[in-house]
């Protein structure tokens, strides 16, 4: 087993070496290091290496990063290639709209090469100022936990194995092997706060507040948001129940639960409807709880959330103008599977909405708020209903929800 850095490389990935795994390079000193890792350690498992750059067309310098990448590539005899992000429209923060931009470009790359593993070179102090970062806005458990070394994400498990190392233990280990790296000038721009924080780093050194220090703290985080992760799961398994392809738990039991398991509930539930990879904002969430203490209903993140009488219910908002339109096997609103026979007759997949409900009035004996029934799906022949999921089988059409009660609890826990 390597020493050292080249340790926690191998650590990540055995003891099932991947058979491919893609490596993302930006050309500075983290990713160039990780790169050498990875060489070595496929050099012994045999894994097949695949490099990709991202120029986000924002900087001159960028296009020379991708080729110094695309040379030390070619050193090694491993592939490379560069994507190029043509797509920011001048809105929203330029950071963040780049980062998520890179992203989804790496794992379209990915995807595309039926590679379902991407290592990336966030180290230690990219956690730590991470850290130090969300102290400012104040933030929670949440905030201030660890990244995760292995994550799943679009498609695609990212990997960050150096997230134990220090920038400059690599910077020494590339110093030794004579390679080279790229400088990012906006590495050393301190009107980003990222730089600031690095020069904060700097400063409260003395006092023993370090990369070490903040990893720590970011890494004791996790196991609490680990434990409280579990607590609402558990919670939701005992009082959470899907009906209708909505959420329905018991009021009077959720109003007694501590702010941030129920929040996680909430926050799971609107999670497993909406579809959204963001939670909705903490502060969104609690004042929304707040809301319904009070019996006001909300809307967030597509979803609507409501008492009536002893329950709580999170279900898809009514959209009428929302194009909802399927055919017989799809998946229809993420969780309905249209079940049915492909007749002479041309029919049609909608919500059920207001006027399907004025030709189905037995809904009322159900017990079910009328919202969830407006956005569960039907079927139609023009403005005539044919079936709707409110009595199973009608006219040879089901509609059945696809995902089960464990895919909301699954929603919980990774939230
Ligand atoms: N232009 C790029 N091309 C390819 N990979 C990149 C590029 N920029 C960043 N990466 C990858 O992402 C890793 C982390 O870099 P950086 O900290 O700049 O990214 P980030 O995505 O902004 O981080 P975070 O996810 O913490 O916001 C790099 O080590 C590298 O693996």
């Amino acid at each position: 087993m390597p020493q050292g850095p080249g340790n926690a490389v191998a650590r990540h990935l055995l003891p099932t070496p991947p058979r491919r795994l893609g490596i993302a390079v930006s050309g500075g000193s983290d990713s160039v290091a990780l790169l050498h890792l990875l060489y070595d350690f496929a050099q012994t498992y045999g894994t097949q290496l695949q490099v990709v750059s991202v120029d986000h067309g924002l900087r001159a310098e960028a296009a020379q990063e991708s080729a110094f990448v695309a040379t030390l590539c070619a050193g090694l005899g491993l592939p490379h290639e560069t994507v190029h992000w043509t797509g920011w429209d001048r809105q929203g923060n330029l950071q963040n709209e780049a980062r998520q931009a890179r992203y989804r470009l790496i794992a379209a790359w990915a995807r595309a090469r039926d590679i379902e593993t991407v290592a990336l070179g966030h180290t230690l102090d990219d956690q730590a100022e991470t850290v130090l970062m969300r102290l400012a806005r104040g933030a929670g458990v949440d905030g201030l936990s660890a990244m995760s070394p292995r994550r799943t994400s679009g498609g695609i498990t990212w990997l960050r194995p150096l997230l134990d190392v220090s920038r400059l233990d690599l910077r020494n280990i590339l110093k030794r092997r004579g390679v080279t790296w790229c400088d990012d000038p906006s590495n050393e721009d301190p009107h980003f706060d990222r730089v600031k924080v690095r020069q904060a780093l700097a400063v409260l050194e003395p006092l023993g507040i370090n990369a070490e220090a903040l990893g720590q703290v970011a890494f004791n985080m996790s196991r609490a948001r680990d434990a409280l992760r579990w607590q609402a799961f558990l919670t939701a398994r005992s009082m959470a129940k899907i009906e209708r392809g909505a959420v329905r738990m018991n009021w009077r039991g959720y109003v007694t639960l501590p702010d941030e398991i129920a929040r996680r509930l909430l926050v799971g539930a609107m999670g497993w409807i909406s579809g959204s990879p963001y939670p909705p904002r903490r502060k969104s969430v609690l004042g929304l709880i707040e809301a319904l203490k009070q019996g006001v209903s909300a809307t967030a993140d597509g979803c609507q959330v409501s008492r009536k009488s002893d329950a709580l219910w999170v279900y898809r908002e009514y959209d009428p103008v929302r194009d909802m339109a399927g055919s017989i096997g799809d998946i229809w609103d993420r969780r309905w599977r249209l079940i049915g026979e492909a007749g002479s007759v041309p029919l049609h997949i909608a919500a059920l909405g207001p006027e399907g409900l004025k030709q189905l009035p037995e809904w009322r004996g159900l017990g079910v708020p009328r919202g969830v029934l407006l956005s569960t799906p039907a079927v139609w022949n023009g403005t005539n209903l044919v079936a709707a999921p409110l009595a199973g089988f009608q006219n040879g059409w089901h509609a059945r929800p696809e995902f089960d009660d464990e895919a909301f609890f699954a929603a919980v826990l990774s939230h």
